[in-house]
Order: structure tokens, then sequence, then C-alpha cells
């Protein structure tokens, strides 16, 4: 007889953890990055300027009869919380744990009047996620032995951050770099970016993956007319050029990039339905979040459709979630590791300080714990608070 979900429990965290944007005090990954907010010069210099950093952490909860616990974490914040406690909980509550997909579907469904996409699949992601936790406690299993066990021994590596020659000497396959100017910019901006690639290719040599992070930050004819300048520089991807609703910007994108170089996409997108529609554009690597396109559940169901369309499947960094996952997919060869020190010279867990026993890789190496669940606890110093109950 399986165990029932006893309760459901929303917490947040301010500060780093889940909602890695919201540092303190100077972080490469707040220091004039381009996105779609610099068509604003006022926005340009800082993300947080305009609030990427507004959500904060949302911590589930899941409790079964016997008194087990399993969690996740993800961006969602105080509106996570009142979406879990006010909306999701009771498609949980008195069910079996093992209704993964009904659990799914119910949540998805009852939220389709204002959901879809953004802070609402980031809510149901983190009640997914927290499920699987929870399932792997009972049985005493990591969750990639849930999902079918790992297809290799180890995960191998790239390193997102301003240092990808430092990433280089650690032992990362590639280096993603933040795009720093957009079209705003002019051919200014322009010039700043490639001679920025260039020094960086100075230093790293010919053979290692340099790639270009965009953050929805360009429109199609200045990414086609970068795609090209940045060729000679070797460029490996260019990530997340375009807002992610222009599905027809990426399908025109992938024609008018020089041949050999990827387009990739997918951290703002959700659900199996958002991802046909990339898929359909002809994007060479979707990268949906765990912690944001739909959990476990749902991400099973997007890499599936990946595989059949021959597209690899690469999350965005999102720690132990994402690991567990890309372990077991042939079609999802490597990983992405997010650089959280910062001035990125130095690995730290990337949820840190608010997950213990959070693995980091080793010579851009990682062999994913046997641990039950995801192998991670909270960190019991971090403050965390449960603004509504149900
Ligand atoms: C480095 C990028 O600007 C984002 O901060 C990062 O979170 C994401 O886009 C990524 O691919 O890691
Ligand atoms: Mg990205």
């Amino acid at each position: 007889m399986p165990r029932t979900i006893a309760q459901v429990r929303a917490y947040t965290v301010r500060g780093k953890g889940a909602d890695y944007h919201d540092q303190s005090g100077y972080h490469w990954i707040d220091d004039h990055i381009a996105t779609p907010m610099s068509v604003y010069p006022e926005y340009r210099q800082s993300r947080q300027s305009f609030g990427i950093n507004v959500l904060g952490t949302l911590v589930v909860e899941i409790e079964a009869d016997d008194g087990t616990v399993g969690f996740a974490v993800t961006t969602a914040g105080e509106i996570g919380a009142w979406i879990v406690e006010k909306h999701l909980a009771r498609f949980l509550e008195g069910r079996p744990v093992t209704d993964l997909e009904r659990i799914w579907d119910q949540m998805y469904r009852s939220t389709l009047y204002y959901g879809r996409r953004g802070v609402v699949l980031n809510a149901i992601s983190g009640v997914d996620l927290a499920l699987y936790d929870l399932l792997g406690r009972l049985r005493g299993e990591p969750v990639h032995a849930l999902l079918g066990g790992p297809v290799r021994d180890e995960l191998q590596f790239y390193a997102t951050g301003a240092r990808p020659d430092v990433a280089k000497e650690l032992g990362f396959i590639g280096g993603k770099m933040p795009l720093h100017h957009g079209p705003a910019e002019g051919e200014e901006g322009m010039r700043r970016n490639l001679d920025a690639l260039a020094d960086m290719r100075g230093r790293v040599g010919e053979d290692f993956w340099l790639m270009w992070d965009c953050w929805m930050s360009l429109d199609v004819d200045y990414a086609t007319r970068l795609a090209h300048r940045a060729a000679e520089h070797g460029l490996r991807w260019l990530e997340e050029a375009l807002i992610p609703d222009d599905y027809w910007g990426y399908a025109q994108l992938k024609r008018q990039v020089p041949p050999g170089m990827l387009v990739t996409t997918g951290e703002h997108e959700a659900t199996r339905w958002g991802f046909r529609q990339l898929l359909e554009t002809g994007v060479d690597i979707i990268q949906p979040d765990v912690n944001w396109c739909g959990g476990i559940t749902e991400l099973i169901k997007i890499s599936a459709m990946a595989d059949a369309h021959g597209t690899m499947v690469v999350p965005h960094g999102s720690s132990v979630y994402s690991y567990h996952f890309v372990v077991t997919r042939t079609n999802s060869p490597f990983a992405e590791f997010l650089m959280m020190h910062e001035t990125a010279e130095k690995i730290v867990p990337m949820f840190a300080p608010l997950l213990l026993g959070e693995p980091v890789p080793e010579n851009g190496r990682l062999r994913v714990p046997d641990t039950p669940g995801f192998g991670v606890e909270l960190n019991p110093d971090v403050e965390r608070s449960r603004p509504f109950t149900h």
C-alpha cells in the first residue's frame, strides 16, 4: 500500500539560493549583461535594477503519512508559496505519493486560466520535484534510479560565467559567457562584444568551446550579424538570442546563422506544448530548466519529444534537480554548471547556502550520488518563513 501525502507546506527564502540572481555586493552575474531591458539605458548596468531578483526562493515540503518529508526549491517566492498553499495543495493531500501523473495533470489543468508558463509552472515544478524527492526517500533510491537509471558513469559539464579561461583550467569542456551589449548600443556595442570574444579565444586556444548567452536581448538581424562575425572566433553556440515567444524568429535565425554554429534556447520555456513549438523551429539544443518547465514529470515528456526530433536536451543549470535527469538520458550528453562565485574563479555550490550536501563538479565531471531522493538537505541555518497556510 503506497504511503499517502499528509501535508504540503510552502516556505520562502530571501537572498541567493534558488533565486541565484539575488546576489549582494559585486557579482559577475549582475555586471552589465544584455537583456530585453537594455533598450532602456537606465536598466543596462544591473539586472537587479529592473527586478531580476524580485521573486526569491520557494521551498516546497511534502510530508507523507509516516512522517517522511521530501522537499525541493525553485524560483517563485511568496507568489509561489500562495499558489502552492491556496491552490495546488488540494490535489496532493490524502493522495498516494505515487500519483505523480494525476497530480501533475490536475495542477496544470486547474491553473490554466492564470498559468500556462512562468511562475505558476515554477510552483508546479517545485511540487513535482518535492514529490520525486519524497518518493526516492520512501523507496531508499536516488531520483536517477526512478528515471530508468544512469546511461553513463559520470556527468561532464560546461561552465557559465565571466571566466571561461579559468573554467578551462578547472577541467570544464567549455565556457559560456554572458553577452554584455545589445542592439541599442549599436556598432560600438557590437565591437565590444566581438573584442571580448576575440580576447577570450586568445586565452583559451582554438579547441575549447566558447558560447554566448544573450538572455533574450537581441533581434534576428543583430543576432545574425553577430553570429557571422563571431564565427571567425569559433563561437560554438548563440543562446537565447530572442524572447521566448518569438518562435518565428528562432526559425529564421536558425536558417541565417553560419553553418556549424548552434542556436540554443529554452530556459524560459515551459511544458511539452511550449517545447513542441520550439522544436518545430529547428533549434539545435533545447535548455529547459527543470525547476521552471514543469518538473521531472514534464521534462520526461519534453525530452522524449526532443529525442524523436534528434535534438539535444541540455537543461539550464539547476544543480541536483537536472543532474539526476541528465545522467539518465542519452540525448543529454553534457550538463551546465553555473559559476556562482562572484568573479567566476572558484567552484561553489550553485544554490549555496541553501542546500547541504549539494555536489559540485571536480575537474569538470561529477558522479551523481546514490543518496535517496535528490540527495540534499535544507540548511537549517538558512532563515525561511511560511507566509501562507491552508
Ligand atoms: C548568464 C545568464 O545571463 C543567466 O544569468 C543564466 O542564468 C542563464 O541564462 C544560463 O544559461 O545559465
Ligand atoms: Mg541561458
